[in-house]
């Protein structure tokens, strides 16, 4: 059986890389040598001998998908084939592969119909098929129950968008294809960028539908579903089309509005950049009293190196699509701080997008790493986590760029003086149980490949719009703490992919500094001042049984549940303790949270 195995596969990689020949020695996908013992390039085994994974992400594969062949490994759960250059159907005989958990086929050139049996796939719980040419109706894929990931943008899929569970998926995406008619319930879980691109789509998120016309026309569509079930497409979906992307184009273009504060100074203009400096630096800024005295910055960003400069990656952002690393440079700026790890800039776009661009500094990462990180956190988002819209990567110059958030940050919410918020018991049990999901998430999602926050602090909690909070700078930074970044055991577990053999910040650190921030939401102090040293002092504080005396005035007189305050302020010290092998995974964290939130919201409901 194992030669069967190994034949099918060497048959799978001949139709995915005609050209494999030129190859070298450590490729293997030969009948010569054993997927597993020789460590065949992206082949992940179990202990038992069976292939687990297979990842040949950006490895030049120019062929076709033979998934009967790839499906003689029955054992397989994740197949990633991102980036490459593969063009063809994706064939019926991938339900053969019917462990598989994990299928990431985006950036590449599939084109065709999605294959009906794509819904046998009943173990299927991340499918990314964006940046494609898939084009038809979508199979019934909704129907399997333990999909948390939905990837479809930039293809020509079309047809109506069936009812997925989207309070059970983390990301949902079809925006920029063909989809029409009325967008199903997403119950608040998923905004106009996951279905923005698509003429036709209308309804919440999107602008309303309009009322059906009498006669229902149909102009080009091919179907086999139910009818009860068909999207009509009626001729007023056109006109709606337009009026959808007007709408799309008006918002876009008065989003940043709400960003900008009352006081705001009219809009600047971007100073051409001028350096004295003979250290060769792309970004520029000369700081300038306003008419308020108040010390400001204006600059513009641009670049002094030389010859070809690679493009900006645009990662999640369809408004952003086509944005280029010059017209970024040219934006007007201004200087929002200057952190350990580098300067922090909001710009504002030509329409009056406001962004936020992060030159880093020092950040301890090679550029190729950066890269393939920031892909990867691309593909793992969630709900209170700020993903990046954009970066640029140069062997001078590393830019992650955001939205800007206009609400502030956790940091100011609870130090900012004067307090202009009341931010009582229940708001921080939320943030505090919502970052720790979010983070949990994120440590499950990435621990193979061993990313971690690395720079976890409440100025890198940011509230969106909608006043949630939103974890920022995830992955960016390497370990400041060396001696805290042994890798944990699950690390040393990573598959052979790019972060192997680096002591990065481990899981164990985001541990730690979640623990910090949760001490900080209860004790309202400051987690460093004038030698004082927060997570020291409440472990001193409580060493002399004087618990109650470490939280936050403003929590007791609130009258906020003293003992539940004290189980929180008790996960807390399991973060922080000393040894970093002892402290909890997130996803113990994130659990003991959510009973302290339970119980809290219980006594809400049932107490006089
Ligand atoms: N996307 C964003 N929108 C709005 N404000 C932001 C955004 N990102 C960061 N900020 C705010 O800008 C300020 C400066 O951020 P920056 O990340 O440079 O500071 P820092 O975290 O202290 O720096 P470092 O991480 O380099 O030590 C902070 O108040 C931060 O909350």
């Amino acid at each position: 059986e194992e030669n069967e195995v190994k034949q099918a596969l060497v048959q799978f990689m001949q139709n995915l890389s005609p050209g494999n020949a030129t190859r070298d020695g450590h490729w293997g996908w030969n009948m010569s040598t054993d997927p597993c013992t020789s460590n065949w390039t992206g082949v992940v085994c179990d202990t038992k001998g069976f292939v687990r994974k297979i990842i040949l992400e950006k490895a030049n594969l120019t062929g076709v998908l033979d998934a009967s062949s790839l499906c003689v490994t029955k054992a397989l759960i994740v197949l990633s084939l991102e980036n490459n250059n593969i063009t063809g159907l994706l064939s019926e005989d991938i339900a053969l592969c019917k462990h598989l958990t994990h299928l990431y086929l985006s950036g590449n050139h599939f084109s065709g119909d999605l294959p009906e049996s794509l819904s046998q796939l009943s173990n299927l719980k991340r499918f990314d098929i964006s940046n494609n040419n898939f084009y038809g109706e979508l199979p019934d894929i909704q129907k399997i129950s333990g999909l948390i990931s939905f990837l479809a943008q930039n293809n020509q899929l079309e047809g109506q968008i069936p009812e997925f569970d989207f309070s059970n998926l983390n990301e949902f995406n079809v925006s920029n294809n063909l989809f029409s008619g009325p967008i199903p319930d997403v119950k608040g879980h998923f905004t106009a960028s996951s279905f923005s691109g698509n003429p036709n789509l209308c309804g919440e998120p999107l602008t309303a539908c309009p009322p059906a016309p009498a006669v229902p026309i149909n102009p080009m569509k091919k179907s086999n579903k139910p009818s009860s079930k068909k999207v009509l497409i009626f001729s007023g979906y056109v006109i709606l089309g337009l009026v959808v992307v007007l709408f799309l184009v008006c918002k876009f273009f008065s989003r940043g509005k709400p960003c900008e504060d009352k006081n705001q100074k009219p809009k600047k203009k971007a100073v051409p950049f001028e350096t004295t400096s003979n250290i060769p630096s792309t970004l520029s800024s000369s700081e300038y009293k306003d008419g308020e005295g108040n010390q400001t910055s204006e600059f513009s960003l641009t670049s002094v190196e030389s010859g070809v400069t690679p493009p900006l990656v645009v990662l999640t952002s369809p408004l952003l699509r086509g944005l280029t690393f010059e017209q970024l440079l040219r934006a007007p700026a201004e200087l929002l701080g200057r952190g350990k790890h580098g300067s922090l800039y909001k710009v504002l776009l030509d329409g009056g997008v406001n962004l936020v661009v992060k030159r880093i500094r020092n950040c301890g990462i090679s550029s190729d790493d950066f890269k393939t990180r920031m892909k990867k956190i691309d593909q793992v988002k969630c709900h209170n986590l700020l993903p990046a819209v954009a970066f640029y990567c140069s062997r001078q110059e590393k830019l992650l760029v955001y939205e800007y958030q206009p609400n502030g940050n956790l940091f100011n919410l609870l130090h900012g003086s004067p307090k202009s918020q009341i931010f009582d018991w229940g708001s921080r049990l939320n943030v505090a149980d919502s970052i720790a999901k979010a983070l949990a998430f994120m440590h499950q999602e990435l621990n193979e490949d061993g990313i971690a926050h690395g720079n976890l602090k409440s100025m890198n909690i940011l509230f969106n719009m909608a006043m949630e909070p939103c974890i920022s700078e995830y992955g960016v930074m390497e370990a400041e703490n060396h001696e805290q970044s042994v890798l944990s055991p699950k690390n040393e577990f990573r598959n052979g992919n790019a972060n192997k053999g680096h002591a990065y910040s481990t899981f164990n650190d985001d541990v730690y500094a979640f623990g910090v921030i949760l001490l900080e939401l209860l004790t309202g102090k400051l987690v460093q001042k004038n030698g004082f040293d927060l997570p020291s002092w409440v472990n001193s504080v409580v060493k002399e049984e004087w618990t109650v005396e470490v939280f936050d005035r403003a929590l007791i007189s609130e009258g906020a549940s003293e003992e539940r305050m004290v189980n929180l302020l008790q996960v807390a010290l399991k973060c922080i303790n000393t040894s970093p092998t002892d402290r909890p995974a997130m996803s113990q964290v994130s659990l003991m949270i959510k009973s302290i939130k339970e119980e809290e919201e219980s006594s809400i409901t049932y107490d006089p």
